[in-house]
């Protein structure tokens, strides 16, 4: 599907960093909205409902599903995830760019349906620190830790099936990678609509 909206689309074992990266763009950058997600999993201390996630019952999920409601979504470390139709398609529709923040099986079946999606991805810069960042953000439990080190080994295989990477080592220098790359694709987009003005000029199609 082709929207004049730009589609980016952002993914990383969990404590990568990618969070802490898309809301420093979004205070950055403020023709890029987020897309904000449903699901299943119980929120954290601080998270509201329709802020960092609409939190939703399994049942309502289901319902959702069987209503064909969400462009993509996954089980993700024990829990279901998903982007609603609603979340993206109106806003990209208008021409705004939205950001989505999800795992790399959503990531891949947002490319599906829109090809123009550009997927990036956040490396942390060794297990190690990848470790030390879920244990200093001190919001999940030991276990819930072991199986997302567990899980970020499957994730960071994915990798090559992404457009973009960019390592979170000094948060600074990829929050520039980040902006770099929303930069590039708009003025790809903007040389992909001229390219198409001059040849329905040169057809004298107006
Ligand atoms: N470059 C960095 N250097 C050091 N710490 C960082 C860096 N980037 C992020 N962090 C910290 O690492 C922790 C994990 O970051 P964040 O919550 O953004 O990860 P995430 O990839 O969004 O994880 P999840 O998928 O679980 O939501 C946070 O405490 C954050 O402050
Ligand atoms: N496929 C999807 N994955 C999503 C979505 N929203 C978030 N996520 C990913 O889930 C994990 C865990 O998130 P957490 O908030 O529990 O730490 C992380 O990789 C998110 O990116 C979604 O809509 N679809």
């Amino acid at each position: 599907m082709d929207y004049p909206g730009n589609l980016f689309v952002v993914a990383a074992p969990s404590g990568a960093g990618k969070s802490s990266l898309v809301k420093a763009l979004l205070e950055l950058d403020s023709l890029v909205y987020p897309s904000v997600s449903h699901t299943t999993r119980q929120p954290r201390g601080q998270e509201k409902h329709g802020r960092e996630y609409f939190f939703v019952s399994n049942a309502e999920f289901d319902a959702m599903v069987q209503a064909n409601a969400f462009v993509e979504w996954a089980h993700v470390h024990g829990n279901r995830y998903g982007t609603s139709k609603k979340a993206i398609e109106e806003r990209i529709a208008q021409g705004n760019d939205v950001i989505l923040e999800i795992d790399f099986q959503g990531a891949l079946q947002i490319k599906q349906t829109f090809a123009n999606a550009v997927l990036v991805f956040i490396l942390p810069p060794s297990w190690e620190e990848l470790r030390s960042r879920l244990e200093r953000r001190g919001e999940d439990t030991a276990d819930v830790i072991e199986t997302r080190l567990k899980n970020a080994a499957v994730e960071m295989a994915q990798v090559g099936k992404f457009d973009f990477v960019i390592i979170n080592e000094l948060f600074e220098r990829a929050l520039f990678d980040l902006k770099a790359v929303v930069h590039a694709q708009r003025l790809r987009y903007i040389a992909q609509r001229r390219a198409r003005a001059d040849t329905f000029q040169s057809l004298h199609i107006t």
